[in-house]
């Protein structure tokens, strides 16, 4: 007998911070939605990423801020502890990795959440086991990324963790190698730095955060080394063993250590979405988008699967646009000029749009500016901890920022003004006119702007 198909007007496939977005405006503009999701709704974000990785930073930033106490009002004992972070975690922020309340969320919008892994298996059509669904007006695709894991020599079957098992430890190692000094890796690093791990990273390019500005990579390597961190860049893993300890062979040397983290980046699986069926290069990495984020005729996609920038905001913020399109209602299309991004080290590596070295490949005439925290009034009064910068990235041809980087104890904060400038072109000139409050971290921006005025 022929399997019958299930008629909706939206099948979302993938049910991250986007795609719950998604499913639940279009679900509250009365559109009938079903949400197919094979792990937890809410995706990545609340139970393996984001939020549990603040929670952990949020910590180990209470024991360096009590650290610091010697060399500002007197002596603290400080005694690390993971229990209360591991229960916070399990308890208080992803409810034992349990969904149950996002699924009320969801389903109290009118959606319907069909659980399983969805593919296309022909337009307007998703498949989900034997269940088979047919989506009139809209499929959204927000299916994320996997961690990925690199092909070195005996890592597939040893036991190394991803993001996904270091924000569920309940108790931290005596030492880790982080493979990869990207975001991830250097999140975990600090952290588990701080709670007494003997810390290893090891980084493939030439500097840790490399998609970041030079002089921002540098602050954070000198905190990091400064902490106790092994910081080994330009380095590459040959390959890696498992008996009891991890043994891990670099080019140069043999690492040992209790755990092994792996933050190489994400992959996604494009053909196991089956985006052939409508017709998308299924061996890409990333799902090209319009401005609208029209993958295809009746396909929408959204979130890290486009290649837009990995971050929860940016998942979002398409949602807004996708659903607003599938809806035939006008909206600003998308615009990612002023994207803004933190890394929640400590201190903060922020940036909005471009760098020094992309802005040159885009534009004419750049200029750029950098003013230091320690030599503000601000950083002054910090003292311990007060490491950072403001590096400005000027097209001075049309007298506006097209990027900015703000480190700092406050850099993720800092950013917020900058981005508004650089969102909304404000003109330097303009910029150079207000008023900066005193004696704030974000007053460094008045410097940086006054050396970029500076004929
Ligand atoms: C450790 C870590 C920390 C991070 N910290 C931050 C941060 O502080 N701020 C920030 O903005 N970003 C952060 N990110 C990035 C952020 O987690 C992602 O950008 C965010 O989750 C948005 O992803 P998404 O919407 O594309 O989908 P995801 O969150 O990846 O969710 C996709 C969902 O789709 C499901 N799925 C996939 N394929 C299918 C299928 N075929 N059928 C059914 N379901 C499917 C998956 O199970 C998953 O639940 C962090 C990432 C990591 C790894
Ligand atoms: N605070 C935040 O917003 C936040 C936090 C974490 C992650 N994220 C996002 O999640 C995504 C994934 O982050 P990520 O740090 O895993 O990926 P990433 O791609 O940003 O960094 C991975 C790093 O690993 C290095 N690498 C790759 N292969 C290697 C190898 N074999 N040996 C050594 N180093 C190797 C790369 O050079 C790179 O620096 C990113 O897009 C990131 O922006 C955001």
């Amino acid at each position: 007998m022929g399997r019958v198909a299930d008629e909706v007007d939206v099948v979302v496939i993938g049910m991250g911070p986007g795609g719950e977005d998604v499913a639940a405006r279009l679900a509250n503009a009365g559109l009938s939605v079903v949400g197919v999701e094979s792990r937890l709704v809410g995706g990545e974000c609340p139970y393996y990423a984001c939020i549990p990785t603040k929670i952990m930073l949020r910590a180990a930033e209470a024991l360096a801020e009590a650290r610091r106490v010697p060399e500002l009002a007197g002596s603290a004992t400080v005694r690390a502890d993971w229990s209360p972070v591991a229960t916070r975690i399990r308890d208080e922020a992803t409810t034992g990795w349990n969904d149950e309340a996002a699924v009320r969320r969801f389903e109290s919008t009118g959606g319907r959440l069909v659980r399983g892994v969805g593919r296309i298996t022909a337009p307007g059509e998703v498949t989900v086991g034997e269940q088979v669904l047919r989506a009139k007006r809209a499929i959204v695709l927000n299916p994320g990324t996997e961690p990925a894991i690199p092909p070195i020599e005996g890592l597939a079957h040893a036991p190394f963790w991803t993001n996904r098992d270091a924000v569920a430890v309940e108790q931290v190692p005596e030492s880790l190698v982080v493979l990869g000094g990207g975001p991830v890796g250097l999140e975990f690093a600090q952290v588990f730095a701080r709670f007494g791990s003997e810390v290893t990273v090891v980084e493939a390019q030439s500097q840790l955060l490399p998609m970041s500005e030079p002089e921002a990579s540098e602050v954070i390597t000198e905190r990091l080394r400064a902490e106790g961190v092994r910081v080994l860049v330009g380095s590459a893993v040959r390959q890696v063993s498992h008996s009891g300890r991890f043994q891990v062979s670099t080019d140069d040397e043999q690492l040992e250590a209790e755990s092994l983290l792996v933050a190489t980046g994400r992959r996604t699986d494009l053909r196991a979405l089956g985006v052939a069926a409508v017709g998308l290069d299924d061996e890409a990495r990333t799902i090209a988008v319009d401005e609208r984020m029209r993958a295809t005729d009746g396909v929408w996609a959204i979130g890290d699967v486009t290649g837009r920038g990995a971050f929860t905001h940016t998942s979002v913020y398409q949602s807004r646009i996708a659903a607003a399109d599938i809806l035939g209602e006008a909206g600003a299309p998308a615009d990612y000029r002023a994207m803004p991004s933190v890394t929640f080290t400590d201190p903060e590596v922020a940036t909005v749009g471009l760098t020094e070295a992309q802005a040159v490949s885009e534009h004419e005439r750049i200029r750029t500016a950098i003013a230091k925290l320690p030599e503000t009034p601000r950083g002054f009064i910090h003292k311990v901890g007060n490491e950072g910068l403001v590096k400005l990235v000027a097209d001075t041809e049309r007298g506006v920022l097209v990027g900015a980087t703000a480190v700092g104890p406050s850099g993720g904060e800092m950013i917020g003004a900058l981005a508004v400038a650089v969102h909304a072109e404000v003109p330097i000139a303009r910029l150079s006119e207000m008023i900066f409050a005193y004696p704030t971290f974000h007053r460094a921006i008045q410097p940086a702007l006054d050396e970029l005025s500076t004929p």
